[in-house]
């Protein structure tokens, strides 16, 4: 702790004055040894604390650092006396290490994207809390001072997230006002500006609805350096924190903490619009349209937590991408796949994000392997709630030479195995009363192949056959829907793929309707054209200019397009659909 600087919060207070009395104690000779001894013991105790919590903080970034010199070595007295600001700003202003990362982690925490800050002063604050924002996330930072944004800015360009902050100079209440006339919210708000104007940026914050749902705010030095709560204060800002921390506590609008971290963090927490205090102010239709399915807002009601998941074809592409989006969404996984490091690899991957995962390799179009997967999966977790069977062939041949070797494998992984799977799985959820299956259809299951000009087919097919892939769908042929005379040629030719996936998606219409009365939803996705690293081999780029010409989005699906399906199809939010087939090729089927 600096011993030369003014005392600033609780703690440096409690300090400063446990130092004066040990110096009188030590200079009077009549005072007991053991009042000394515990005084030095108290002063101990508090001067300790902030090194301590200073030490154990997670470091600071280089930026950061190198902000916090900056402004602690400014000349903030001369920059007044010329004028460059309105006020005289201590340097103190500035929020610092330990509180910086307590805002860095709030935003985190609170997975929030939009941030607003009253009172930037140097930056420390935002360029904290834009650390803690996703890439795209951004900050609106509003100052008086606009000599403080030239300060900040060379800084913030130094840093990879100085781009997310905006700074707005000029009174904050006017950028507020600017913010709600233009339906601006914001996921998190810090003030950290004129102690007096607190409640006034509250309220306005509160009434015009800038503060998002489920949002929260902070509050700077809402301890006032113990001033909110002895009894002797006098001082202005510090009457102003006492009365803003009574209003909030007294709001029913939000629920508060104060944390009593350096000068005080206030956290407030907008609650339910349907606690019973706000509700008996208003009039309105009290519903679970209003309240939420069992009080559960709607993204909340995608949420997989305690839910056990599986996905076969876990190891690569679209199983991958499933398997990340169940386990982030809250549910343990299995990752199932042929090859076993594959499986391990992202087994280990969603371990590393903090999801419980293992691995397990199966062959699926193997009954015994299918059993040995489900057993493993019950007697790790106990229960199977998503059955993900997403594994599959590919091959392509022309019809009139399509092997019954060809035609046997495919349907031995994608109807058969699929089958194998649902059935397993579907052993256990229906003792259990509840379970969701997603199987993995494909467009394919929609549309067949058109022909086109025998020399762009015979290229084609020679290019396509070798787009045979162990995992997932691969690219389809022409919709039924459009006129020949307008088909451009598709070159893939996979009669017993294509076969296959419509039989994946009648598998999942009987099925979910044969077991929807016993709690189990069976649904499958069929997904378009999607970009694997396959496509982009030399011998298959030709052809992806010929499907993006198909495709009304203009692209080829990302696995990533397909991720908030199969957490959709997981969840509760969809219980009430079952036996269907949800499409996502960028409209390509329509064309
Ligand atoms: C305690 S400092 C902010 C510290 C900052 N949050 C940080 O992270 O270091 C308060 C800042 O609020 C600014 N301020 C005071 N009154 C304001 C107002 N009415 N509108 C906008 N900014 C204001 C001051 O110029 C000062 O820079």
């Amino acid at each position: 702790m600096l011993v030369d600087k003014v005392p600033d919060t609780p703690v440096e207070v409690l300090v400063d004055l446990l130092t004066k009395a040990k110096d009188i104690a030590a200079a009077c000779g009549s005072v007991p040894e053991d009042l000394k001894i515990h005084l030095q013991k108290a002063l101990d105790m508090a001067s300790g604390l902030d090194d301590y919590l200073e030490k154990m903080t997670t470091q600071e970034s280089q930026p950061l650092a190198e902000l916090y010199k900056k402004t602690m070595s400014h000349d903030w007295d001369r920059v007044y006396e010329e004028g460059k600001t309105k006020f005289r700003l201590p340097k103190e202003c500035i929020t610092g290490h330990v509180e910086g990362q307590t805002l860095k982690m709030l935003v985190h925490m609170s997975h929030a994207s939009r941030v607003l800050e009253i009172g930037m002063f140097t930056g420390y604050g935002a360029l904290s809390m834009a650390e803690g924002l996703p890439e795209d996330g951004s900050i609106v930072a509003c100052e008086l001072e606009p000599y403080l944004k030239e300060f900040a800015q060379p800084i913030f360009d130094k840093s990879p997230h100085g781009k997310k902050i905006t700074v707005k100079t000029g009174s904050a209440m006017d950028t507020l006002k600017e913010l709600a006339a233009a339906g601006e919210q914001f996921d998190m708000v810090f003030i950290d500006a004129d102690k007096n104007n607190y409640i006034n940026y509250y309220n306005f914050i509160m009434d015009n609805n800038l503060l998002r749902l489920q949002g929260v705010i902070c509050i700077d030095n809402s301890l006032f350096k113990g001033k909110v709560y002895l009894k002797d204060t006098t001082d202005s800002n510090g009457l102003a924190l006492r009365e803003f921390n009574q209003f909030v506590s007294d709001d029913p609008r939000v629920e508060q903490v104060i944390v009593p971290l350096r000068d005080g963090i206030s956290l407030i927490r907008r609650v339910s619009v349907t606690s019973e205090r706000s509700l008996a102010q208003c009039e309105i239709t009290d519903d679970e349209v209003f309240r939420g399915v069992k009080g559960r807002p709607v993204l909340d009601r995608m949420r997989l937590d305690g839910k056990v998941a599986y996905v076969t074809g876990g190891g690569q592409g679209i199983g991958r991408a499933f398997a990340h989006a169940l386990g982030e969404a809250g549910a343990k996984v299995a990752v199932v796949d042929l090859v076993p490091a594959k499986a391990e690899a992202v087994a280990k991957e969603l371990f590393l994000k903090g999801i419980n995962a293992i691995p397990v390799s199966a062959d699926i179009s193997k009954p015994d392997d299918v059993q040995r997967m489900v057993d493993t999966v019950v007697s790790k977790w106990g229960a199977i709630h998503i059955a993900c069977n997403n594994a599959g062939v590919n091959k392509n041949s022309a019809s009139e030479d399509t092997s019954l070797e060809e035609w046997d494998q495919t349907f031995g992984v994608n109807l058969r195995g699929t089958f194998m799977c649902c059935q397993a799985a579907g052993r256990v959820m229906l003792k259990q009363g509840y379970g969701k299956i997603i199987n993995t259809a494909s467009m394919a299951s929609l549309i067949g192949s058109s022909r086109g000009p025998a020399t762009l087919h015979q290229q084609y097919s020679q290019i396509a056959s070798k787009t045979a892939c162990h995992m997932g769908p691969a690219p389809n042929c022409k919709g039924q829907s459009v006129k020949q005379e307008h088909a451009v040629p598709h070159p893939q030719k996979q009669l017993s793929y294509n076969t296959s996936k419509a039989g994946v998606v009648k598998l999942t219409q009987t099925l979910g309707t044969e077991w929807i009365d016993r709690g189990v939803r069976v649904n499958c996705i069929s997904p378009g054209i999607v970009d694997t690293p396959l496509i982009h081999s030399e011998d298959l780029r030709p052809l992806v200019q010929r499907w993006l010409s198909d495709i009304p989005a203009g692209r080829l699906a990302q696995v990533t397009d397909l991720q908030a399906a199969v957490v959709y199809l997981a969840s509760d939010a969809s219980d009430y659909m079952t036996g269907h087939n949800l499409v996502i090729e960028g409209g390509q089927s329509l064309w």
